[in-house]
């Protein structure tokens, strides 16, 4: 997509969420059930006691410990020296930004390659399962990678101390930050003006749809292997929390997906561009710093070019205002309904895979083509019916020819269309932000009153800077239309005094 500066609008992050669930390959319902192995450390069974040493043995699973704390973190980095990463210059800590973080011990210089972690330490969707049966059920199932991941997770978080991946699971977080873990009256509470909103919804039913497709299809019938008293929608809730907020791709490896123990604990910044991947040379993923830090500092990476809605959906924490120079908000553009072109209208943008109404990136610098050919579409009346298609080709990006689309004719309606959707949105935030003081006023204990209170912040400065860079799109246009307005005013004066001369 490009933008209206001319700025490619492209990702080239690797901490990187991005989700296409559920669809997997159904071909493993005609299989014959495989030959069971009992060497999963968990048997679960129907009968009452069975159960109760079942739920007692599920209550000692570890998911992990309190976001916050350094409980673990020392095994961490003894199990990984013990298991081959290298001497580090960077060690675990409290930070300030991200709670625990990777911090200094040394200087470090600008240009430094850093980490090293060997391909043995790090979890991708080959990695061996420490219950074979379990993985050879699901690969002979052509279950895709980000659900075979979740499933990994969580198989070797209930082999605690028989797996060997048990240091690193016990020191991922109990509650990733993530906005899967927003009940829907939270995010519709505290969400309302931002269309994350919708986003987090979206994420959430794909994460349930997926542990549902699983479960019929696969747990169901190998309920050995995946009991469901671990198996179950609440531990695949966290086990994906951990992939959103912690899984990287590994440009270097072909794009492979990969958990990597002690990477994961360096944090983001908007202000650093450098990210993760496997070195040729050292055969280890590294990252090359770029710029310098000072024992005690905290080493930060880039987890991609994202929105500040983009990071609060995968990562759970929202930077700071105005720090983001990636961030942008979704504005939403629809045809209108009473509009006597619209059925062929909305033919057309379907057969370049839009619909009747769009979502489009806005920037602090500006807007993407795509936006304004979808505004030209909504506006331009029946007698320019010839332009539709490649208004609607334009407006998908896929036009090869006339970057520079323009309609005079209807430049200033396409203009004030998208000036009628930014206000109306902006209307929004404004009613969210007067109100959100007073959103708190329910609340029956200390830690139900914490979380209200992290969530609204949260929600606040979300939608400020939202806000912020709707107010300086608004700002633009209304600019544009005005002297526009001005313009033709000016053009027909001169023209009347031609005509009076004339006369
Ligand atoms: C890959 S982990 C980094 C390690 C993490 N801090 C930990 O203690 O496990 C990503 C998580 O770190 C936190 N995080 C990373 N960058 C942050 C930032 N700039 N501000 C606040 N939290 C951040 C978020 O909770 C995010 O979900």
């Amino acid at each position: 997509m490009v933008e209206a500066s001319g700025m490619m609008f492209t990702n080239t992050t690797n901490l990187i969420p991005a989700f296409t669930p559920t669809t997997f390959h159904r071909t493993y319902l005609g299989l014959s059930q495989p030959t069971l192995s009992r060497r999963h450390h968990i048997h679960f069974s129907v009968s009452a006691t069975q159960s109760q040493t079942s739920a007692a043995l599920v209550e000692t699973i570890p998911w992990g410990c309190e976001n916050d704390s350094l409980e673990n973190s020392s095994s961490l980095q003894t199990w990984l020296s013990d298991s081959g990463l290298p001497f580090q210059k960077m060690a675990i800590d409290k930070v300030d930004v991200g709670e625990r973080g990777l911090v200094a011990l040394k200087n470090i210089r600008k240009g430094e390659k850093l980490l090293f972690v060997p391909p043995s330490l790090v979890i991708t969707p080959d990695s061996e399962w420490s219950c074979p049966e379990a993985g050879e059920v699901l690969k002979r199932n052509s279950v895709p990678d980000w659900p075979l991941l979740a499933t990994y997770l969580i198989s070797e978080a209930s082999l605690m101390k028989s797996s060997r991946w048990c240091s690193y699971i016990s020191a991922l977080p109990r509650q990733p930050y993530s906005l899967l873990y927003w009940s829907q009256a939270e995010l519709d509470r505290y969400l309302e003006a931002s269309l994350i909103r919708e986003r987090a919804i979206e994420r959430t039913n794909n994460v349930i749809g997926t542990y549902n497709d699983l479960r019929l299809r696969i747990f169901s019938k190998y309920p050995d292997f995946f009991p469901e008293e671990v198996f179950n929608i609440d531990s695949f809730k966290w086990s994906f929390g951990i992939l959103f907020s912690r899984m990287v791709r590994l440009p270097s490896m072909d794009g492979k997906v990969a958990l990597v123990p002690w990477a994961d604990m360096l944090n983001h910044s908007c202000d650093v561009e450098t990210f993760l991947d496997y070195d040729k040379v050292s055969k280890g993923i590294v990252f090359t710093t770029d710029r310098p830090y000072q024992p005690g500092e905290q080493v930060f990476i880039s987890y991609g070019k994202k929105s500040n809605g983009e990071l609060l959906l995968s990562y759970g924490f929202v930077p700071k205002e105005g720090t983001n120079p990636c961030d942008s908000v979704e504005l939403s553009l629809s045809l209108n309904k009473s509009d006597e072109s619209y059925e062929e209208k909305l033919e057309l943008l379907k057969k370049y895979g839009l619909s009747g109404s769009q979502c489009f990136p806005v920037r602090i610098t500006g807007w993407p083509l795509e936006l304004m050919a979808y505004a030209y579409l909504a506006v331009s009346p029946s007698s320019m019916r010839g332009k539709f298609e490649e208004m609607a080709a334009a407006a998908s990006n896929e036009t090869t020819s006339n970057k520079d689309l323009r309609y005079p004719e209807i430049e200033e309606q396409a203009l004030q269309f998208i000036l009628d959707s930014c206000e109306s949105r902006i209307t929004k935030y404004n009613k969210f932000l007067q109100v959100s003081g007073s959103l708190d006023l329910d609340v029956t204990s200390p830690k139900q009153l914490n979380r209200r209170l992290f969530l609204k912040q949260l929600a606040v400065d979300l939608c400020t800077s939202e806000r912020r860079i709707l107010f300086r799109a608004q700002y633009i246009l209304r600019r544009k239309v005005r002297d526009m307005r001005t313009g033709e005013l000016r053009a027909l004066k001169i023209f009347n005094g031609f005509r009076n001369l004339f006369k």
